[in-house]
C-alpha cells in the first residue's frame, strides 16, 4: 500500500523515568525522517505524560498500550482512552495477544474498547494472529478472519483503524513466518477488509508484528501489503530500533 510506513515500538511492561534516554535518542535519530515513515512509541502508562512533553515538536508519536472499554467511573486499576489521550497519546494498542491470552480477553471485548478509542480520536491498533495450534491445524486464515469480524468494530473513521497481524508464537521467539506467509496472511486480511467495509478498506493499515530486527524489517516491509511495523523487544533499544525506521524509509524512498 502506499503513504508512509507506520513503525511502532511497543515497549511492553517496561520503561521507568530512567528509560526515557532512551525515547530521546530515537526522536534524534528520526529527526531526519520525512513523509516516508511516521513513527510511534508505546511506553508505559506510567511514563506517557512526561514522553509527551519530551517528544513535543519531534517526529515520535505517543500511544497507549491498551484502554478501557468504558468511559469512566468505578473501575479500578483501568486507564480510559480519554485519560490516554489527555497524557498525550494518539494511538492505542488493542488486543495485543499478550492480554489476550494472559487477560482472556475476547474478541468483543477488544471491539468495544476499539470504539471508546475511535471516539475519543485515538488510532486504534488492533492487533489480531493466530496461535502455534492453530497454524499447526492450517487455521491461520480462519483464526484472522474471526478477529476482524468480531473484534474489529465497523467504524467509518478507517484513518483510525490499524490492523497489526501478529502471530503469537512469533511474538519474543526470533522466529518469524516466511515472506510468503507474511504476504499470504496480508493479502488476506486485505481482502477481508474489503469486503466488511468496500473501497475504504484499502485504506486500513495493516503492519507485521512479531520478532522484527534490523536484520530482517527490510524484507518483510517490501511485501505489498505490509503497511508498517510492530516491533516489541527491539524497540527497547534506540540504535535497533531507529535502524528499523530508517529501513521503513530506504524502501519507501526506492518504491
Ligand atoms: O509483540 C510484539 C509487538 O507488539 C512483538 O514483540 P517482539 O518484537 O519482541 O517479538
Amino acid at each position: 500500500m502506499t503513504g508512509p510506513y507506520l513503525i511502532a515500538g511497543n515497549w511492553k511492561m517496561n520503561g521507568l523515568n530512567s528509560s526515557l534516554a532512551v525515547l530521546e535518542e530515537t526522536a534524534r535519530s528520526c529527526e531526519h525522517l520525512n513523509e516516508e515513515v511516521d513513527v510511534v512509541v508505546f511506553p508505559p502508562a506510567t511514563l506517557l505524560a512526561v514522553s509527551s512533553i519530551l517528544l513535543k515538536d519531534t517526529r515520535v508519536q505517543l500511544g497507549g498500550q491498551d484502554c478501557s472499554s468504558e468511559v469512566s467511573g468505578a473501575f479500578t486499576g483501568e486507564i480510559s482512552a480519554s485519560m490516554l489521550k489527555d497524557a498525550g497519546a494518539k494511538f492505542v494498542i488493542l488486543g495485543h495477544s499478550e492480554r489476550r491470552q494472559r487477560h482472556a480477553e475476547s474478541d468483543d471485548l477488544v471491539r468495544r474498547k476499539a470504539i471508546q478509542a475511535v471516539q475519543e480520536g485515538l488510532k486504534a491498533v488492533i492487533c489480531i494472529g493466530e496461535i502455534a495450534q492453530e497454524k499447526a491445524d492450517g487455521k491461520t486464515l480462519a483464526a484472522v478472519s474471526d478477529q476482524i469480524l468480531y473484534s474489529v468494530p465497523r467504524t467509518s473513521a478507517v484513518d483510525q483503524i490499524v490492523i497489526a497481524y501478529e502471530p503469537k508464537w512469533a511474538i519474543g521467539t526470533g522466529v518469524t513466518p516466511t515472506l510468503d506467509e507474511i504476504a499470504v496472511v496480508h493479502k488476506h486480511i486485505r481482502v477481508e477488509l474489503l469486503a466488511h467495509w468496500g473501497e475504504s478498506g484499502r485504506g486500513i493499515r495493516i503492519l507485521y508484528g512479531g520478532s522484527v530486527k534490523p536484520s530482517n524489517a527490510t524484507e518483510i516491509l517490501a511485501i505489498s501489503e505490509v503497511g508498517g511495523l510492530l516491533v516489541g523487544g527491539a524497540s527497547l533499544d534506540a540504535k535497533q530500533f531507529s535502524a528499523i525506521c530508517e529501513h521503513g524509509r530506504s524502501v519507501r524512498a526506492a518504491a
